[in-house]
């Protein structure tokens, strides 16, 4: 558990500016709750108006192209959602992976291109159900992380943040319990200090993802290698997107 957990709500394909409303309460609620780091990732057509009204808490996007720009219809580059006001990207995601058949070279094209734009990397990883039956599940995300990073990561401590997003857990409401998410943290986090040394394979965060809620986070926060969460589905409404931010509060409370 880091000193600054970091609580970051995907809205996915949720939210229009009626939404707004939503990350006004949640920027509201951040400015007494320092000792967490808070950000959102709504849709693109949002990120622009939510960065407005929003002071105190990050904002990103939930994908990129990896071309500056060109002939690509539907798409968004990394310098567009930086502009558009994102300081981060959430890559490899697997609704993209499996929804938009994303590969982890395309995965790593699309990391580049966003710390080239300056943005900061939310990379997912996690594995299918039947990798886990056959006890293969540190493996499956080990080669998955290690295919999607670039060759190149700046200021990999800074700038990338590691996802662990079970795909079975994702909007099942059946998170992976504590035990299976330390084991998996404590793997990334070696295999995270080998290919980045020390310094910044430590201070890399690995936030955990798949059916957090008020009522798991606290215990899924003060895991060991645990840095935070990635919530979907309860970060759509204010109020249970701040209980799990104050769950994180009192987690870093108790621990000082
Ligand atoms: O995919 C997720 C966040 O990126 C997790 O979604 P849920 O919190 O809805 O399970």
């Amino acid at each position: 558990m880091a000193s600054r957990p970091f609580i970051v709500g995907n809205w996915k394909m949720h939210g229009t500016r009626a939404m707004l409303s939503e990350a006004r309460a949640i920027d509201r609620a951040a400015q007494r709750l320092m000792q967490v780091e808070i950000a959102l990732a709504p849709p693109f057509t949002l990120i622009h108006p939510v960065r407005r009204e929003a002071e105190q808490i990050g904002v990103g996007a939930q994908d990129c192209h990896p071309a500056d720009g060109g002939a690509h219809t539907g798409d968004i580059s990394a310098a567009m959602v930086a502009d558009a006001g994102a300081g981060f990207v959430i890559l490899g995601h697997s609704e993209r992976r499996e929804g938009h058949n994303e590969k982890d070279k395309l995965i790593a094209e699309k990391a580049a291109a966003a710390f080239d734009a300056g943005l900061k990397v939310i990379l997912c990883c996690g594995e299918p159900m039947e990798k886990r039956e056959a006890g293969k599940a540190v493996d499956h995300v080990l080669r998955q992380l290690k295919a999607s990073l670039p060759d190149n990561v700046p200021e990999a401590g800074e700038r990338l943040t590691v996802a662990y997003e079970p795909i079975w857990a994702i909007g099942s409401g059946e998170a992976a319990s504590i035990e299976d998410i330390v084991a998996m943290h404590s793997a990334i986090r070696e295999f995270l200090v080998k290919t980045f040394g020390e310094e910044d394979g430590t201070a890399i965060r690995i936030i955990y993802g798949g059916s957090v809620n008020p009522e798991n986070a606290a215990e899924i926060i003060a895991g060991d290698e645990v840095n935070g969460a990635l919530v979907g589905g309860a970060s759509l409404s204010a109020e249970s997107f701040m209980n799990i931010v104050l769950a994180a509060q009192d987690v870093i409370a108790s621990q000082s």
